[in-house]
């Protein structure tokens, strides 16, 4: 998918105010990455009424209005435009001290709002992302067909509002050609979702092919994730297809992109914009059809803000983003997921246990969750595990939420009946599960901080988790 076009963009600014206009052109001017041919053109009219009547004469892809102006305000303007075209996206300027209309307005349609004072990094990322979006839409709207009837989430468990949310977004993005990005905590089900934006897309035969981004340290990785050819370098005894190549026609999941080296960040954004990899040692450009998605747990711009991360892979990453919150804040989704999971290991150990009883269900759900869907997929398999009766009750959850606090002689006398080296193997699986967990839960789920308190290298904390918290078949 080509995104550079031949006309500019044109961007109508609605706002009164000329120091505000001069940081918008400066914005504009300095911050804005934009492709090699891509113009940019800002119209501005001082009034909504001076607005209405450009937007009746010529075409514009975006409006950016204050929500004070003189006369007619930004928010019946905001409503004349969706009469005119509820395709032009509209961003809200505001105050502090008017924020909440700019929120309102989006519950109307706006796109969405920036708040002054303005900081460019700030305003040139809506902006862009803005004109991305409406780019990718209006691509769509151009061969559009028959809807699909949706299909169900198999897998994805919760029907909260935040997760209803959720699910609409995979649906929106599943449909478009772009790169998403999904941000949330450790254990949400960023991968979870990952997959089901992929088995809703038009690459849902291709492979889904996972890149764990905190694997790579600059040098071989290089190899790793573009290929090379034979003798690129010693050891490369024939040609190898790297990572991306290897999800050719289906979907490549690039898992902690903030965890990818700064050099592998230049290389992976030119393979974004160009949809070409370039095998290390070849001078041949293949073509590639990848849907690109991308998942972290940091924030991103403040990385970029750091040095840490390149802007311009920032901002092409920054379009198409599905925040997925935390557990804690959509407990609605507690019972159905534990019972979900309830099922699950059920079945895996061949117990049949009936149900989870009310009073167990309150104590997960009074739970703050650290470390999110995962966590609490724990907490029930070893309730599965360990459980004597027919039901789940209460104290056994209470035991488990607190298991950090169980001496040791308990974990010891558990696993007495196996022989040594597999009891050793089973509690030293144990001691790495709770060791991370409890780690992770006093650092509210951020895996830089329990990785630094625990004195191990991010990646290699990472990696622990992958091999103890995650799980085969996930
Ligand atoms: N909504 C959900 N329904 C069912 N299972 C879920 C849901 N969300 C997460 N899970 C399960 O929770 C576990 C963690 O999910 P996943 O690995 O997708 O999280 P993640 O956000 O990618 O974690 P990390 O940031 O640590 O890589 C998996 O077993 C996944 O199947």
């Amino acid at each position: 998918m080509s995104l550079v076009k031949s006309k500019p963009f044109t961007i109508l600014l609605v706002e009164d105010n000329a120091g505000d206009v001069e940081m918008f052109l400066r914005a504009v001017e300095h911050e804005l990455p934009r492709h090699d041919a891509e113009q940019v053109e800002l119209v501005v009219a001082a009034r909504a009424e001076g607005g209405l009547k450009i937007l009746a004469e010529r075409p514009i892809d975006l409006v950016i209005t204050d929500i004070r102006l003189p006369g007619m305000s930004g928010l019946e303007l905001l409503q004349r435009i969706h009469d005119m075209n509820r395709h032009i996206p509209v961003i809200m300027v505001s105050w502090v001290d008017a924020v909440d209309t700019a929120i309102e307005a989006v519950h109307h349609g706006a796109f969405d709002y920036i708040v002054k004072p303005f900081e460019k990094f700030d305003l040139a990322m809506r902006i862009h992302r803005a004109m991305r979006i409406s780019e990718i839409f209006a691509e769509q709207r151009g061969s559009e067909v028959a809807d699909p009837a949706t299909l169900p989430f198999r897998n994805l468990i919760g029907n909260g509002p935040a997760m209803q949310k959720v699910k609409a977004m995979i649906d929106t993005v599943a449909k478009v050609p772009a790169t998403t990005l999904i941000i949330g905590e450790t254990g949400t089900g960023k991968e979870l979702l990952a997959k089901a934006i992929h088995e809703r897309s038009d690459e849902a035969d291709g492979p889904f092919q996972v890149v764990d981004c905190t694997t790579f340290t600059e040098g071989i990785a290089e190899s790793e994730l573009f290929g090379h050819v034979r003798g690129a370098f010693t050891g490369a005894v024939s040609d190898k297809q790297g990572l991306i190549e290897l999800g050719s026609r289906g979907t490549v999941f690039l898992d902690e992109i903030g965890d990818l080296p700064l050099n592998l960040q230049a290389k992976l954004l030119r393979v974004l914009e160009e949809r070409e990899v370039r095998a290390v040692g070849s001078t041949e450009q293949r073509k590639l059809a990848v849907r690109f998605v991308a998942a972290t747990n940091q924030d991103l711009a403040a990385k970029v803000k750091r040095g840490e991360f390149r802007k311009d892979l920032f901002f092409r990453l920054n379009v198409m983003v599905i925040h997925v919150p935390p557990l804690r804040e959509r407990k609605e989704d507690i019972p159905s997921l534990a019972r979900h999971f309830l099922g699950r290991y059920t079945k895996e150990f061949g117990k049949p246990i009936a149900d989870i009883l009310p009073a167990a269900l309150t104590e997960l759900i009074a739970y703050p969750w650290p470390g999110n869907v995962r966590e609490l997929r724990n907490v029930i398999e070893r309730a599965v595990m360990l459980a004597k009766q027919d039901t789940i009750d209460r104290s056994q959850v209470v035991n488990l939420l607190h298991a950090d606090r169980h001496s040791s002689g308990s974990i010891i006398e558990e696993h007495l009946h196996l022989p040594y080296a597999k009891a050793k193997e089973k509690i030293l699986e144990e001691f790495n599960r709770q060791y991370i967990q409890a780690k992770l839960n006093a650092h509210k789920g951020n895996v830089t901080h329990a990785a630094s308190e625990a004195g191990l290298p991010r990646p290699y904390f990472h990696e622990i988790m992958r091999r103890y918290l995650k799980k085969e078949g996930d």
